[in-house]
C-alpha cells in the first residue's frame, strides 16, 4: 500500500529519532560497564574474583562498543500486543525498558522466519535502509495482509549488490529463511552444509558461532567455540565479522596453526603426503603405540625400610591387561597402572603394618625405582614426536606397526632417506604434524570445543578430519564447505565420509543454493566446468541478474591486464587480479610499472590486489581480472577445481584475460 508522503517522512523523523536515542542508551550502557570495570578490583573479593570480574567487564565493555557506521538496529517488527526494534545487541533505556531487541533473542526469528503463509503473529515487518550510518528509508510488508517482498525487497537487493571494499561484514540485516535454520539450530546439533560459491556459508557459520555464543553463554565460555578457516588471508577477512556482533572469544585458526607441536621445515613428495593424510595411518600410529606394551614377565620387589614387598607377575598382568581394556589415551593407562600397583604395595602394607600410610608413602612407592622399571618395561613412556620418528626412521617398527594396512613400497615410501639423530632434529614435514598430533590425541586427550565451525571443509584430509573429531568428541560442528571447490590432492568427494572422520555420522547435509555473490553471467560461465570436476552438487541459482563478464583473447597478456584492470578501477569497490602462483609476481610487477601499485592478499582494505590462485579461495572483490585460466589449471592436479574457484570471486564484473587457448573444459 502507498502511503502519503508526509506520513512517511513523518516516520521515518519518529524512526531516526529512536535510533538516536538507542545510540544515545547504548552509550551510558558502556559508560557503566567502563565505570565498574574501573572499580572492579575494589568490589571482588579476592585476586581471582577481581581478575575474573575485570574478564567479563572488560569484555562487556568491548562487546558493547558501537560504531557510527553499522546501523545499530535494522528491522522492526510489529506483534498485535507489541513492538520491538531489531538490532545487532540488546539496548535497554535508564530505567530497563527495552529500546532494541538483539537478533538472538526468540521473538526476533520471527523476523528471519516469518512470511504471508505463516505470520507468525507479525503483523508488520519493517526493513531499514542506511546510506553510510543514516537511516534513510524503511519498507514495510504488512504480512496480516498477504503482502510478502522476499527476495524482491529493495533494501535486500542493495544489500547483495553493494559494491565491495574491505573485509566481510556480517549479515544480520539480511539472513535468508533457509540460512536462519542453520544459524538458529541447537547446540547439540552438527550440520554439514554443501553450498556452491557466494551461498553464504562462511556467513552461516560465523552466525551460528554467533546465536550459540549468545544463547549458551555460559557454557560456551568454558570450553568454547573454535573456527577453522584455510589460511591467514581467508582469517583475516573474516574477523572483523563476530566483533562487530558482538562477539570479541572467540578462537580463529588454521589447521595447522591449531595442531602446531612441531616446526615444520621439512616436504613430502605428493604421494607421500597423500599417504600420510590416508586414514590408514591412525591404524599403524595406534598399533605402534601400543604394540609397546609387554606382558610383565617377574615380579616387583620393593624395599620399604625392615620390609620387602613383592608383587607376582600373575596380578601385576591383571592390572596392565585391565587397564589396557579400559580404553584410555595411553599415558593415563600408564598411570594407572602405576597407580594400581601402588594399590597392590599399599595393601601388603596395610596387613602387615595394621595401619594405612600416608600421602607422602604413597607417592615414595610410585616413585620407586622397581616400580618404574616394571612400568618402563611393560608400559613404556612415549611422546608423540618420538612415536611418529620411530614409525618414519625405523624400517622394522614401521614394519611391525602397519602389519596388512600398507604395502611394501607404501613402507618404504614412508621411510626418512636419512632419519635425524633425535625426534628434536627432525625435518618434520606438514604431513608429519598431522601424524605428531594424531599420535598426541593417542597419548593424551587434547582440550575439546563447545562448538567448531570448520570452513572450506571439504579439502580436510580424513587424517585432519580426524584431529578436529578429537577435539569436538563432546561438542557439536558446522562442517561448511563444496565439493566442487576441493583442491586438496585428498580433498572429500561425499561429505558422508568426511563426517565418519570428523566421529559425528549421523550429521545431515543440507545443500544451500541461493548464490548472493556471483552475477547470473558469471555462474553461467562457472557452471560450464562442473561436468569435469566429477562431483555430484546441486547446480545454484544466483540472486544477481546485474554483473559483467568479459573474456579477452590477448596477444600481449601483461598489458591486456593492465587495461583491464585500469577499466575497472572506473568502477567502485575491490580489484583483485588473479594469476597461477607462479605468474603472481610478474603480474604484479606489469602492474606497479603502468603506476599501479597492488596490495598483497594479507591486506583485505586494499583497492587493488594481485591474487595468487591458491590463496583466493573463500574470498570475494567487486572485480576479478582472471589471467591465463590455463596455466591456473595446469600448476597442479586438480587444477580445474582451482579455476572454478577462481572464477566465483567476482561480485560485480569479471574480466577473463587469455594469450592460450582457454581450457577445453570452459568452452
Ligand atoms: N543473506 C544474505 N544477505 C546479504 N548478503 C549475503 C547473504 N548471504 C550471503 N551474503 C553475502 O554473499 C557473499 C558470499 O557469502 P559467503 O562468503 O559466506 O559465501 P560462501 O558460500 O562461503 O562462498 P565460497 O564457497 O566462495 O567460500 C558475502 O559477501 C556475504 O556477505
Amino acid at each position: 500500500m502507498t502511503v502519503p508522503a508526509q506520513e512517511l517522512d513523518t516516520e521515518l523523523t519518529a524512526e531516526q529519532e529512536h535510533l538516536a536515542a538507542s545510540r544515545t542508551a547504548l552509550r551510558r550502557m558502556r559508560e557503566r560497564a567502563e565505570a565498574l570495570f574501573a572499580t572492579g578490583d575494589q568490589v571482588a573479593g579476592d585476586a581471582y574474583a577481581a581478575e575474573t570480574l575485570g574478564r567479563t567487564l572488560s569484555r562487556r565493555v568491548a562487546e558493547l562498543a558501537d560504531s557510527p557506521d553499522t546501523p545499530l538496529f535494522f528491522g522492526r517488527l510489529r506483534f498485535t500486543g507489541s513492538d520491538h526494534h531489531i538490532g545487532r545487541r540488546h539496548v535497554v533505556d535508564s530505567v530497563g525498558e527495552p529500546m532494541v531487541l538483539d537478533w538472538r533473542a526468540p521473538i526476533s526469528r520471527a523476523f528471519y522466519r516469518a512470511s504471508a503463509r505463516d505470520p507468525q503473529d507479525v503483523r508488520v515487518r519493517r526493513r531499514f535502509g542506511y546510506s553510510g550510518g543514516v537511516l534513510t528509508s524503511f519498507e514495510d510488508e504488512h504480512l496480516d495482509r498477504g503482502e510478502e517482498l522476499g527476495t524482491a525487497s529493495r533494501i535486500l537487493t542493495a544489500e547483495i549488490e553493494r559494491p565491495r571494499v574491505g573485509p566481510m561484514r556480517d549479515i544480520v540485516a539480511t539472513i535468508q529463511p533457509e540460512q536462519d535454520e542453520l544459524v538458529r539450530a541447537d547446540l547439540a546439533d552438527s550440520i554439514c552444509v554443501q553450498g556452491a560459491p557466494g551461498t553464504g556459508k562462511t556467513a552461516v557459520g560465523l552466525h551460528r558461532a554467533a546465536y550459540l555464543l549468545y544463547l549458551h553463554r555460559e557454557r560456551l565460555r568454558r570450553n568454547g567455540v573454535l573456527i577453522v578457516g584455510p589460511n591467514r588471508a581467508f582469517l583475516s577477512y573474516i574477523s572483523a565479522v563476530l566483533p562487530a556482533l558482538g562477539e570479541v572469544e572467540v578462537a580463529q585458526t588454521t589447521l595447522e596453526e591449531l595442531i602446531a607441536r612441531v616446526p615444520v621445515r621439512g616436504t613430502d613428495a605428493p604421494e607421500v603426503a597423500a599417504l600420510k593424510h590416508d586414514e590408514r595411518m591412525a591404524g599403524v600410529l595406534h598399533r605402534a603405540l601400543w604394540g609397546r606394551i609387554r606382558k610383565p614377565d617377574a615380579p616387583i620387589v620393593v624395599s620399604d625400610g625392615s620390609y620387602r614387598w613383592r608383587v607376582a607377575e600373575e596380578p601385576l598382568r591383571r592390572v596392565v591387561d585391565e587397564a589396557r581394556r579400559e580404553g584410555l589415551p595411553y599415558e593415563t593407562g600408564r598411570e594407572r597402572v602405576r597407580a594400581r600397583v601402588v594399590g597392590l604395595l599399599q595393601r601388603q602394607s596395610e596387613a602387615r603394618r595394621g595401619d594405612s600410610p600416608g600421602e607422602v608413602w604413597l607417592r615414595r612407592m610410585g616413585r620407586a625405582k622397581p616400580v618404574t622399571e616394571f612400568l618402563d618395561a611393560a608400559w613404556p613412556a612415549a611422546t608423540p614426536e618420538g612415536l611418529v620418528y620411530g614409525l618414519l626412521s625405523d624400517a622394522g617398527t614401521l614394519a611391525r606397526a602397519a602389519g596388512d594396512a600398507l604395502t611394501p613400497a607404501e613402507q618404504a615410501a614412508l621411510l626418512w632417506a636419512k632419519p635425524a639423530r633425535t625426534p628434536k632434529a627432525a625435518r618434520w614435514s606438514a604431513a608429519d604434524a598431522v601424524l605428531v598430533d594424531e599420535a598426541a590425541g593417542l597419548i593424551e586427550r587434547p582440550t575439546g570445543f563447545g562448538h567448531v565451525v570448520l570452513d572450506e571443509a571439504q579439502d580436510l584430509s580424513a587424517m585432519q578430519c580426524r584431529a578436529i573429531a578429537r577435539r569436538s568428541e563432546h561438542g557439536s560442528i558446522t562442517l561448511l564447505g563444496d565439493l566442487a571447490q576441493g583442491t586438496a590432492p585428498w580433498a572429500a568427494t561425499d561429505w558422508r565420509e568426511s563426517l565418519r572422520h570428523l566421529g559425528k555420522p549421523g550429521a545431515p547435509v543440507v545443500p544451500l543454493t541461493v548464490g548472493f555473490r556471483v552475477p547470473e553471467a558469471v555462474v553461467a560461465l562457472a557452471n560450464r566446468l562442473l561436468p569435469a570436476l566429477a562431483v555430484d552438487v546441486p547446480e545454484a541459482r544466483s540472486l544477481r541478474q546485474d554483473g559483467e563478464l568479459v573474456v579477452r583473447a590477448a596477444d600481449d597478456l601483461d598489458a591486456t591486464t593492465v587495461g583491464e584492470v585500469r577499466a575497472a578501477l572506473a568502477h567502485e569497490g575491490s580489484v583483485a587480479v588473479i594469476a597461477a602462483d607462479a605468474a603472481a609476481d610478474r603480474v604484479r610487477a606489469a602492474l606497479a610499472a603502468a603506476g599501479m601499485a597492488a596490495a598483497g592478499v594479507d591486506d583485505p582494505a586494499a583497492r587493488v590486489t594481485v591474487v595468487p590462485a591458491s590463496l583466493v579461495k573463500g574470498l570475494e572483490y567487486d572485480h576479478v581480472v582472471v589471467v591465463e585460466p590455463a596455466q591456473i589449471v595446469a600448476a597442479e592436479p586438480r587444477g580445474l577445481h582451482r579455476l572454478y574457484v577462481v572464477l566465483t570471486r567476482a561480485v560485480s564484473r569479471l574480466s577473463v584475460v587469455h594469450a592460450e587457448p582457454l581450457p577445453a573444459a570452459l568452452v
